[in-house]
């Protein structure tokens, strides 16, 4: 493929990434490709020393087979790296959000973007990364936040593959500009101001990935994968519309594009974790096993309290969250599922209801 990168915008920023797992590190590799003098800080000593070593410029921990460029830079050292930036791309796993955050509360300059490419719902307070980043940040950042989702494969973003993601921010001049400044013919960003949206599309598909993988687990076949997928979208716009998303959304990138990717790809750790459960493998087990992160694993738990707390009708979430955190037996949620009341596919009085808890 011919690389084009960058004919969108010739302006060139400072960008650093906070979290050296494989999407910051393919949002590094993406934002270091296109020109941008990109800093990523690691939490792990060998994780910067491999990005760093000329021989190796690799992120042998947590994206292995994918060379970096050479002006990618990698760092332990947070503050240096928040001190560098015009632009903090944060790539967290949610439940050190806040913890992480927290340390460079004072270090952060109002006038620094800061774009969460995070997706998940914390535990205990339901909050999501939205909440969590505008009580953690100085109230003077507030409007200098963003959030980027969608259907976004690290490793296939860290080959140049073509990629269309989300911006969302509730400054549109905030989202312009993040959208501008990570925009490539292989990266296509589109914006909107729907942060809830948004990141709850994020989230919740990881939740719907579990169940998908659950059922292919279980040789449960393509029929039930799209029923899932279809039925799966429902709940999260019901659930979404009731935490103050826009119902578009859902069937926008972040919503349904990261759905059917999530559902269906087998580069998905959430697909991934479904299957090795659906196959009978113990949850801990297969945790353990995985140096990565699965965030529908502790979004199930969130999802469901949610979907509870206000009423929303979340079948596949309850019963995903039953598998997951009480060990129901799978085939028997989904056959207790299949089993519910008959009722009309589109129901207007549970959008109605969803939309009534805004
Ligand atoms: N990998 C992917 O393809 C994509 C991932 N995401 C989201 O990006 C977020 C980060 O995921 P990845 O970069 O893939 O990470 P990863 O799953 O590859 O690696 C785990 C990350 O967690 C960090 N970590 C572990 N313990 C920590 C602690 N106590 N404090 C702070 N950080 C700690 C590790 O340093 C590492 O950066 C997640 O919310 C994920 O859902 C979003 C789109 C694509
Ligand atoms: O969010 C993702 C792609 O958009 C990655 O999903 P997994 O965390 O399931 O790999």
């Amino acid at each position: 493929m011919t690389d084009t990168s960058g004919q969108l915008s010739k302006e060139r920023t400072n960008v650093g990434v906070i979290g050296g797992g494989a999407w910051g590190t393919a949002l590094a590799m993406h934002a270091a490709a296109m020109g941008h003098d990109t800093i990523i800080w690691a939490r792990e000593k060998e994780v910067a020393e491999s990005i760093n070593d000329p021989a190796v410029k690799e992120n042998t921990t947590y994206l292995q087979g994918y060379k970096v460029p050479e002006a990618l830079r990698a760092s332990n050292d947070i503050k240096a790296v928040v001190a560098h930036a015009e632009i903090l791309l944060m790539v967290i796993p949610t439940p050190f959000v806040a913890a992480t955050m927290s340390t460079i509360r004072d270090s952060l300059r109002p006038e620094q973007i800061i774009v969460s490419c995070t997706k998940g719902i914390l535990n205990d307070t339901l909050e999501t990364v939205n909440q969590i980043l505008t009580r953690v940040v100085p109230e003077t950042l507030h409007g200098q936040l963003a959030y980027l989702s969608g259907p976004s494969f690290a490793a296939e973003v860290a080959q140049g593959m073509p990629t269309a993601v989300t911006i969302a921010s509730k400054s549109d001049t905030v989202a312009a500009r993040v959208q501008l400044l990570l925009s490539t013919p292989r990266f296509r960003c589109y914006r909107t101001t729907d942060v809830e949206g948004v990141e709850l599309g994020g989230a919740l598909k990881n939740v719907l990935a579990l169940a998908c993988g659950i059922s292919d687990g279980l040789n449960f076949g393509c029929n039930g994968r799209a029923a899932l997928i279809t039925r799966g979208l429902s709940e999260m716009t019901r659930l979404a519309v009731a935490l103050g998303a826009h119902p578009l959304t859902m069937g926008g990138l972040a919503g349904m594009g990261d759905l059917v990717l999530t559902c269906t790809g087998d580069l998905s750790r959430n697909r991934t974790v479904g299957i090795r459960l659906g196959k009978g493998e113990k949850l801990k087990d297969i945790i353990d096993s995985m140096k990565a992160v699965a965030e529908g694993v502790l979004t199930s738990r969130s999802a469901h309290q949610l979907a509870q707390k206000l009423n929303v009708e979340c079948p596949i979430i309850a019963g995903i969250y039953k598998v997951i955190h009480e060990n129901a037996d799978a085939r028997a949620v989904v056959s207790e599922t299949m089993s519910r009341e008959l009722r009309a596919e589109v129901d207007p009085e549970l959008f109605e209801a969803a939309a009534r808890q805004r």
